[in-house]
């Protein structure tokens, strides 16, 4: 299928580079570091897991990789594209077009059935992609039989499917997710996690995903460890074992 743009099917280009990123929140006595010069380049069409104990800078880290949140200092290309100095407008576009969010929460729409939810980005305005692409996003994720059914009549697994299609349906240059498996079972979160891992092989996307839970994080191609706002290590290839005699090492999980 055909990418967006020339730039985007570069695979030299990762999906997303920080260099330098730093973010103060408040000022004076009150300045926080939540990041404290981060550089590091996420590999297109790679899944990576960010750990680190709490307050560590996971979810500040996130949202600069989002556009959420604009770095102090640093910069942040998504697909060759620099956020730093896009205004609003433009930052809010890219946000809808070449971002996917999952959340813990699904943060489905109820009054909407579960076609509606996968498609509102595209409903917003969204550039449309190749039209074959929306029929293979609902194929994959298993949800062909459910596009009548409102969230309410789903269980927290197909919930949280509905929201991994609707982040997908713009083809982004990188899916974003913020612990989401954190509400579900074991082994709904393990389907969720499946999902995820076949959805980066299968469809060659990038995956990001914030995560306290070691099974969650080895997943992952490589899982990055983040201690005081920095960088501090990271594992390829990781198992559950090495992911969690890492956190024992720091024990301040
Ligand atoms: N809007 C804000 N204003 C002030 N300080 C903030 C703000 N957001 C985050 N912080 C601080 O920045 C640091 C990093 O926070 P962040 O939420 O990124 O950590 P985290 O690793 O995601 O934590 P958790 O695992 O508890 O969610 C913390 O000390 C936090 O208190």
């Amino acid at each position: 299928m055909e990418t967006k743009a020339p730039e985007r099917a570069t695979a030299a280009v990762p999906a997303v580079r920080m260099s330098s990123v730093t973010k103060v929140y408040g000022s004076g006595d009150r300045a926080v570091t939540a990041l404290d010069g981060v550089t590091i380049d996420l590999p297109r069409g790679g899944f990576t897991a960010v750990m680190g104990p709490s307050g560590s800078g996971k979810s500040t880290f996130l949202h600069c990789a989002a556009g959420l949140d604009r770095p102090t200092s640093g910069s942040v290309l998504l697909g060759g594209t620099e956020l730093s100095t896009l205004d609003e407008k433009r930052l809010t576009a890219v946000r809808r077009d070449r971002i996917g969010f999952v959340f813990q929460a699904y943060n489905l729409v109820p009054s909407l059935t579960v076609e509606q939810n996968i498609r509102l980005p595209l409903l917003l305005g969204a550039g449309a992609p190749d039209p074959a692409w929306p029929p293979h996003v609902v194929e994959r994720v298993g949800l062909a039989d459910r596009l009548g059914h409102r969230p309410a009549q789903l269980s927290g697994g197909q919930q949280q499917r509905v929201a991994i299609a609707r982040a997908l349906i713009t083809r982004p240059d990188v899916v974003l997710a913020d612990e989401p498996t954190g509400a579900l079972d074991s082994r709904t979160g393990r389907q969720v996690l499946e999902l995820l891992r076949d959805i980066v092989d299968g469809t060659g996307q990038t995956v990001l995903m914030v995560t306290h839970d070691p099974l969650a994080a080895s997943y992952a191609d490589q899982v990055v460890f983040l201690r005081d706002g920095g960088l501090a290590g990271s594992l390829a290839d990781p198992s559950p074992e090495a992911i969690a005699e890492r956190m024992a090492q720091w024990g301040e999980w």
